[in-house]
């Protein structure tokens, strides 16, 4: 479990103090995983960096497994450091050494006997399905395998918390989809909780179970991620949204269909995706329905259906057919044409 209490990172540099996080409350709970979303310089880096303490929160309070390591002494947070792992996107390895010293070296660090060094480095090699490379070197290796090969490492250390700092940002589309493929196996398998931070949307859509977005150091919108998926308010969310799914109509269509009628898109989850709305809404009120787009976005925890509707009718007729879908739990966003 990981909780952020009130954090935030001041830095001084030469243009005065930059308040890198700015108050930001996290809550973690065992076995979930939750990502950071924002743009570049919103501070993801940094409040990540305040979980492991690599970066001392200048205010607030960071609690894992509920103790606060903000105030150990340096031996206790070193233990309390032994249970988060973290992956980067630059990988982090040893270049000088083979894919199983690259593990084994940091256990034999921490004290771990010969056995227990090669018994793990085996082990967590396998569950990242790099047994055979064992006597690789990380320049004979793709950017993919080399982020298991970083993550076995992590693993090795038998962490209750793994840190994903933007893991996958350096890697293909499908190498991307593998990599979080294995994050979900590892979280469900060995129960690991993950806090990650990223600036891909699908990265988010695939694996959390809550979202945070981040900016100018702020959480500006957070919630779990079918709820954020459905009805996200802050205009940074949208358009995090607007890289996975088809809801970008040009300002100028959509201010044209207005004339007749509201330009309006719907997102259905759950119960709402299996009943027929859209016919009912023609039969209760005299509208029309047409529909301008239409996608399905996957989550980790269910799948949420989004239409873009231009729903051609009188004004009242429109807003009463509109308000009967939000009733049916459909998330109703009106979208502005040009201003
Ligand atoms: N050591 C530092 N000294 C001074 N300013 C810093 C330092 N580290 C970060 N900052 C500033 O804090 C802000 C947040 O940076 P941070 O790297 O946490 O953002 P980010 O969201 O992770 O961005 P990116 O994805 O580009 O790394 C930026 O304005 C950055 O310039």
């Amino acid at each position: 479990m990981i909780v952020l209490e009130n954090i935030s990172k001041e830095f001084n540099s030469k243009n005065g103090k930059v308040k890198a996080v700015n108050n930001v409350n996290i809550h973690v709970k065992k076995g979930e995983i939750h990502g950071v979303i924002g743009y570049s310089g919103a501070g993801k880096s940094t409040l990540i960096r305040c979980v492991n303490l690599l970066e001392r929160p200048t205010e607030g309070k960071v609690y894992i497994n509920g103790v606060e390591t903000t105030s150990l002494p340096l031996p206790k947070l070193r233990e309390a450091r032994n249970k988060i792992g973290m992956i980067f996107q630059g990988f982090n390895l040893l270049k000088t050494a083979t894919v199983y010293d690259n593990i084994a070296i940091p256990l034999k660090l921490l004290g771990y006997n010969k056995a227990e060094v090669q018994n793990r480095a085996e082990k967590y090699l396998e569950i990242v399905g790099l047994s055979d490379k064992q006597k690789s070197y990380p320049n004979q290796l793709s950017g993919g395998q080399k982020q298991r090969v970083a993550i076995a490492r992590a693993l090795a250390q038998e962490p209750e918390i793994l840190l994903s700092d933007e893991a996958t940002s350096a890697l293909d589309p499908e190498t991307t989809d593998s990599i979080l493929d294995l994050l979900l196996k590892i979280n469900k398998d060995l129960g690991i909780t993950i806090l990650l931070i990223t600036h891909e949307m699908n990265v988010i859509q695939k694996i959390c179970d809550h979202v945070y977005v981040m900016e100018n150091g702020h959480v500006v919108e957070q919630n779990n991620a079918i709820q954020l998926f459905t009805k996200p308010t802050h205009p940074t969310t949208k358009k995090f949204l607007s890289t996975i799914s088809q809801r970008n109509l040009s300002p100028t269509l959509i201010s044209q269909l207005h004339v007749t009628g509201a330009v309006t898109r719907l997102t259905f989850v759950g119960e709402s995706t299996g009943q027929p709305l859209l016919a009912e809404v023609s039969q209760r009120f005299n509208v029309k329905p047409n529909i301008l787009t239409a996608n399905i976005i996957e989550l980790k925890n269910g799948i949420v259906g989004n239409i873009v509707i231009h729903l051609i009718g009188e004004k009242d007729q429109v807003n009463a057919a509109l308000q009967f879908l939000e009733e049916s739990g459909v998330g109703v966003e009106n979208l502005e044409g040009q201003s």
